[in-house]
């Protein structure tokens, strides 16, 4: 039987984006096709799970949205499977990715959020189309490039920036400076600012 490998799954509030504040099922899986630096995910340790048990484990909750997160999500094997099943219990589904890998069509909400470390990887575009896209802000000069790359090739209702959480603190000032220095040329629909604030509400 297909093994779901299964980090935590918790209800919490979405903590981050344009769904700030949203109720929500987390379904965070293991494993990422990345390493970065901030992480702030322990994605190696996990617990198997059948769908079965998946679906059965959320009924205990009261909401009908779920994010699939992780690590990376999108490089489970049986993800398909279980979206299906939960289409047809009714859930509205949103997914966080890094953008590396095809995003299922059973997903209705896309947070794509580029890793600038791993910036040579989004040289092929997999998934060309986000609900949005979110940026962790990094201490670099060509950052800014990036940002206005991401902009050109992912087609997104919008885009954020996000200060990088450290042992408790945030970059707030170096986000302010490039969320500047993007509007600056930008006219018509603006970048965004997108704080972790799950991390200042103290919750999960
Ligand atoms: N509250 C809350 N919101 C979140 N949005 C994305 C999260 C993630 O870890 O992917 C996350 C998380 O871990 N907690
Ligand atoms: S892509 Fe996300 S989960 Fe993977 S290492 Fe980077 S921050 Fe962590
Ligand atoms: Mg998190």
């Amino acid at each position: 039987m297909t093994e779901y490998r299964i980090v935590e799954i918790f209800e919490s509030l979405q903590g981050e984006g344009y769904n700030t504040g949203m109720p929500a099922i987390f379904i965070r899986f293991a494993g990422c096709n990345l390493n970065c630096r901030w992480c702030d995910t322990n994605f190696r340790r996990y617990t198997p799970f059948t769908l079965q048990q998946i679906l059965l484990h959320i009924q205990r909750y009261k909401s009908k949205n779920i994010i699939i997160t992780g690590g990376e999500p999108t490089f489970v094997k049986a993800l398909p499977l279980l979206l299906e099943q939960l289409k047809i219990a009714g859930y509205y589904i949103a997914i966080e990715t890094n953008g590396l890998a095809q995003v299922d069509e059973h997903i209705d909400y896309i947070a794509m959020s580029p890793k600038f470390c791993y910036q040579t990887r989004y040289q092929e575009i997999k998934q060309a189309k986000a609900d949005e896209v979110r940026i962790v802000v990094e201490d670099h000069p060509e950052l800014i490039d990036f940002c206005h790359y991401i902009e050109q090739h992912i087609k997104a209702k919008r885009y954020f920036v996000s200060p990088c959480e450290q042992n408790g603190s945030f970059n707030m000032l170096q986000t302010i400076e490039l969320l500047g220095q993007l509007n600056q040329k930008r006219v018509d629909n603006k970048w965004l600012l997108s704080i972790q604030t799950h991390k200042l509400a103290n919750i999960e």
